[in-house]
């Protein structure tokens, strides 16, 4: 299976239709929309929809789900539209090759802090891309909480890994030594870049200096 090509800079937790249009133009490559219900940056459905078809094509579209059933995450995507689907609950490798085979969306798979689940893969299904989140007890992500950056580092070596998606406490500060130390395919943020107080709502000046300091910093990376 080819692997598909994967933005670099994700931006994630996008709740409002204004603030979403905004940052789809600040030079990110791709947002995020969460459907998990008890996450304070879940979208509407009306309001994902909305997003989607006015920003199609400039960004890529990322739907970020928690443990829900197929036919959920099947539903919205034939209504909102994904690029990638991005699991971020406890879902097993079957479920995860199920959804792509249903959908035919590449999966980013979400893990926190531990490989277990996708080290002991099929050899007929490995994720299009992992993504390494901070292991928060009681929390499936958007913490705010480092990642383990010497762990990604090592996941890179993985037979199989197609693409790693740094995320977990990025903010425009750290991201340049995070991509330097990690060499990741792509970075995520949700809380880093947020106005204070707004989960959902992203501060542009803070998504531009995330943008900005991350794509120098992959510019900066050695040559593989
Ligand atoms: O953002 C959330 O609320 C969230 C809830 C449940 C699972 C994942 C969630 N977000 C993802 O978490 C990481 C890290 O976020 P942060 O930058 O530390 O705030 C990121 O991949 C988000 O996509």
């Amino acid at each position: 299976m080819p692997v598909p090509d994967i933005f670099r800079i994700k931006i994630c937790g996008l709740s409002d239709f204004e603030n979403a249009v905004a940052v789809s133009h600040s030079g990110a490559d791709a947002i995020g929309l969460n459907f998990f219900s008890q996450s304070k940056r879940c979208v509407d459905l009306d309001t994902a929809v909305k997003i989607a078809n006015t920003v199609r094509g400039e960004v890529q579209i990322i739907g970020l789900f928690v443990n829900a059933a197929p036919s959920e995450i099947e539903q919205t995507h034939q209504q909102v539209g994904f690029n990638w689907i991005q699991l971020h609950g406890d879902e097993s490798v079957e479920f995860a090759q199920a959804v792509h085979q249903s959908t035919g969306v590449p999966i980013l798979a979400a893990s926190r802090g531990s490989l277990i689940r996708w080290a002991t893969l099929p050899d007929d299904f490995h994720p299009q891309a992992l993504l390494m989140d901070a292991a928060v007890p009681g929390s499936f992500g958007g913490t705010g909480h480092l990642s383990n950056w010497d762990l990604a580092a090592t996941w890179r070596t993985m037979p199989h890994l197609k693409h790693l998606v740094l995320a977990g406490g990025l903010t425009p500060e750290n991201v340049s030594e995070a991509i330097r130390a990690v060499q990741p395919s792509a970075v995520d943020v949700a809380g880093g870049v947020e106005v204070s107080g707004q989960p959902g709502v992203k501060d542009l000046t803070k998504v531009e200096a995330f943008v900005t300091a991350a794509r120098k910093a992959f510019a900066e990376l050695p040559k593989e």
